[in-house]
C-alpha cells in the first residue's frame, strides 16, 4: 500500500501541497482527483522520491522510496508517457531499463506481450502513435512486477479504443491484488474506473471515500422543470429559496428543492407545469460542486 502522511511541498510562498494525507490500498483502483494544478502530480512525484516534500513523510510497502533496494519491484509509474527516447526501439527501451535496474532480460518480452505490443518491439518509440507510447510506458512500469502502480492522468489525449483498454487494465492490476493509483482531473472517466476516491483542491484533501459513499453522501439532485411561465417560477423559486440555472430549451434546473416543493409552489402561484423530472446527481456536478472554491482560473460564464 502506499501511506501518505501530513504531506506538504512548497515552491517560494506557494504551498502547493498542503497536510496531505490518505492511504492507498491493495485490491482497489483509488482515483486522485483534482482541478489543473491541484497538486496531483506533485504528490505523485513525491510518492516517487522525485521530488522532496517539505513536510510529512510517504511509505510504499512500509518503506520509504529511497530506502527501496530494488524501487522498481516495489512500484511501478507512468509519469509521462514522451519521456522516452524517440530514436531507441522499443524493446531496446524496456532492455535498458531491465539491465540498470538488475531486472531480468526474460521480463522485457512478458511485459511487452502483456501490453499488446509484441509486434511493435522493433519499432523506433519515435514513430509510436500516443495510445502506443502510453502502452511502452506501462511496460517500463511493470518491468518489476510490482505491487503498487501510479498512473498520472493515463488516458489524456487518448481515443475511445485507448482509455478502454487503459480502464480494463488497470482494473486487471487491481484485481490481481496489486494497488493502483490514478491520477485525472476528470470525474467522468474516474466514475468508470476506480473503486476509491482521494479528492484534492488546491493541495488540500477535499475527500477520501469509496466511490458509492461519495455519490451517497455528497450528491444533491437537481428537478427539471418547464413551465408556462418560466421567468415568473424562476423568480419565486428563487425568492423561496432554490438555486435556478437555465437548463436545455428554455427549460429550468432547479436546487435546493425537491420536485414536491416545486410543483406545490407552482400550484399555489398558479404557474402551469408541463415537466417536473428530479435528476440523479452526475458524479461530474458532484466533483464540480466539491472542488467549486479550489479552481485554479475560473472561465467566467458567458
Ligand atoms: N517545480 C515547480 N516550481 C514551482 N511551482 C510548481 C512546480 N511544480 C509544480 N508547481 C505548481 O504547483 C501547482 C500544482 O501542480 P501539479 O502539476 O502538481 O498539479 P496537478 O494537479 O497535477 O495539475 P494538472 O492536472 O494541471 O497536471 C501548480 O500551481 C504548479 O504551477
Amino acid at each position: 500500500m502506499i501511506e501518505v502522511r501530513g504531506l506538504t511541498k512548497r515552491y517560494g510562498p506557494d504551498t502547493v501541497v498542503d497536510d496531505l494525507s490518505f492511504t492507498v490500498e491493495p485490491g482497489q483502483v483509488t482515483g486522485f482527483l483534482g482541478p489543473n494544478g491541484a497538486g496531483k502530480s506533485t504528490t505523485m512525484r513525491m510518492i516517487l522520491g522525485l521530488t522532496t516534500p517539505t513536510r510529512g513523510s510517504v511509505r510504499v510497502g512500509g518503506e520509504e522510496y529511497a530506502r527501496l533496494p530494488v524501487p522498481l519491484t516495489e512500484v511501478g509509474a507512468l509519469l509521462d508517457a514522451g519521456a522516452m527516447h524517440p530514436g531507441r526501439r522499443a524493446r531496446d527501451h524496456l532492455l535498458a531499463i531491465a539491465l540498470s535496474n538488475g531486472l531480468p532480460r526474460t521480463r522485457v518480452d512478458e511485459v511487452l506481450a502483456t501490453v499488446g505490443l509484441e509486434k511493435a518491439a522493433r519499432k523506433r518509440a519515435g514513430g509510436f502513435s500516443l495510445g502506443m507510447r502510453q502502452r511502452l510506458g506501462i511496460a517500463s512500469a511493470l518491468l518489476g512486477d510490482p505491487r503498487v502502480l501510479i498512473f498520472d492522468e493515463p488516458v489524456n489525449g487518448l481515443d475511445p479504443e485507448g482509455i478502454r483498454w487503459i480502464r480494463d487494465f488497470m482494473r486487471g492490476l487491481a484485481a490481481e491484488g496489486r494497488s493502483v493509483l490514478c491520477s485525472s482531473h476528470l470525474m467522468s472517466e474516474m466514475a468508470l474506473t476506480a473503486d476509491h476516491l482521494v479528492v484534492i483542491g488546491r493541495g488540500r484533501l477535499i475527500a477520501d471515500m469509496s466511490m458509492s459513499e461519495f455519490t451517497r453522501t455528497k450528491g444533491e439532485g437537481t428537478v427539471l422543470v418547464r413551465a408556462e411561465e418560466g421567468d415568473e417560477l424562476a423568480r419565486r423559486l428563487t425568492a423561496a429559496g432554490g438555486t435556478v440555472r437555465l437548463g436545455p430549451e428554455r427549460a429550468l434546473v432547479v436546487s435546493g428543492m425537491d420536485a414536491m416543493e416545486i410543483g406545490r409552489l407552482a400550484s399555489f402561484h398558479g404557474v402551469t407545469l408541463f415537466e417536473l423530472t428530479p435528476q440523479a446527481p452526475s458524479l461530474e456536478d458532484v466533483f464540480m460542486e466539491l472542488t467549486r472554491d479550489s479552481v485554479e482560473y475560473e472561465g467566467v460564464p458567458a
